[in-house]
């Protein structure tokens, strides 16, 4: 049987890290670090999202708020709120859940929040310093997906990687991180030739098409190590909506690990969230020259986090 990666065991492990991180700066005399969520229109899923942010939030000691704005926003107003949250000091992180109305030009809402708050790490000014490896704010969920995969490779050095998917916000960033951890990468999508032959060939999965159960146990080579990173609502026999990977799991047991759906990525993000928002806190508060910092600049941050998993 493979072994299943318990994303929410890790997710806790870094969360009290978070905590500890939340409970020094505070204790130094630096604000409470402070997280925004930006919510705008009614998507059921969306709000589960953003409960489970403001939560999480709570349980580390980061001061969450919530804006939840209605469907019918317009993109100035969201703007202008953007803006107001830029000069707040007490907000050190914002984020603007996606996908946002039709109305509303995504891009431009994203690139409007300041790149030192950006804790989805989605601003072009993020996206750069990640491609040249030179620090940043990391994309929440390429950043769950590392270390899940560094709790059972800690050394990535030279492996065979596929990655499904090329999205801005998983497969890309992810794709990056692992050039940074020396591994060698293969990014595929919805017009490569023979995924399942190049799957064969991997040591390590990472599955982020949004395509329910498309990796199936014979794409999977012996001992492989497979993160599936995709979420699908799927009405089950029983007439209740339960959620689905892309990966068919029951059929990848001869892996070395795998990632189950739920309780494997899903978790990891919320925790990477908080970190990022420390991370950001700390900077805004403390500077990025502080030497003492766990979150100072370094090209690869998923090792840093890593340490703190030890
Ligand atoms: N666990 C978590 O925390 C998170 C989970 N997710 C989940 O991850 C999945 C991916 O999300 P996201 O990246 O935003 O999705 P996108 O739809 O933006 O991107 C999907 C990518 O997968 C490719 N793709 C789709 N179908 C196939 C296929 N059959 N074969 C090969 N490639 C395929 C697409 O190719 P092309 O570019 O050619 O169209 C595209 O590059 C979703 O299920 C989403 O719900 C997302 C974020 C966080
Ligand atoms: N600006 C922005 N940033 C995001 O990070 C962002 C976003 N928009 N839009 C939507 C996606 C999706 N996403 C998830 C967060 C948590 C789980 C999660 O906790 N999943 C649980 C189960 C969730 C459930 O039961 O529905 C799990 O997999 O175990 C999943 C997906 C963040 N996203």
């Amino acid at each position: 049987m493979a072994d299943i990666i318990d994303g929410r065991a890790i997710a806790r492990q870094l969360d009290e890290k978070t905590k500890a991180e939340v409970d020094a700066l505070v204790a130094a005399g630096h604000p409470v670090p402070g997280l925004t969520v930006i919510l705008v229109g009614e998507d059921p899923a969306s709000e589960v999202y953003v409960r489970r942010k403001i939560k999480a939030c709570e349980k580390v000691g980061i001061k969450s708020t919530e804006h939840r704005l209605a469907e019918d926003t317009s993109q100035e107003d969201l703007l202008a709120l953007i803006d107001t949250l830029n000069a707040d000091p007490e907000v050190h992180g914002i984020l603007c859940q996606v996908p946002l109305p039709d109305h509303i030009d995504t891009r431009l809402v994203l690139r409007s929040i300041t790149p030192e708050k950006d804790v989805d790490g989605f601003h072009p000014v993020n996206v750069g310093r990640l491609s040249t490896g030179t620090g940043g704010i990391v994309p929440c969920t390429p950043l769950g997906v590392m270390l899940l995969l560094r709790s059972v490779i800690p050394d990535l050095t030279g492996k065979d990687v596929v990655v499904i998917g090329k999205s801005n916000i998983v497969g890309k960033p992810v794709a990056n991180l692992l050039l940074d951890a020396e591994a060698t990468v293969t990014v595929t999508h919805i017009y490569t030739h023979g995924l399942p032959d190049i799957c064969r060939q991997a040591d390590v999965i990472v599955a982020a098409a949004g395509a329910p159960e498309l990796v199936k146990g014979y794409w999977v080579k012996d001992d492989a190590v497979i993160i599936d990173v995709g979420i699908t609502r799927i009405e089950g026999e029983d007439g209740k909506t339960k959620l689905v990977g892309d990966v068919a799991f029951d059929e990848c047991q001869h892996a070395k690990a795998i990632t189950p759906v739920p309780g494997g990525v899903g978790p990891m993000t919320i925790a990477c969230l908080l970190a990022n928002t420390v991370q950001a806190a700390r900077a805004l508060t403390v500077g990025n020259g502080d030497d003492s910092s766990d979150y100072a600049d370094a090209p690869d941050r998923t090792m840093i986090f890593q340490d703190a998993l030890a």
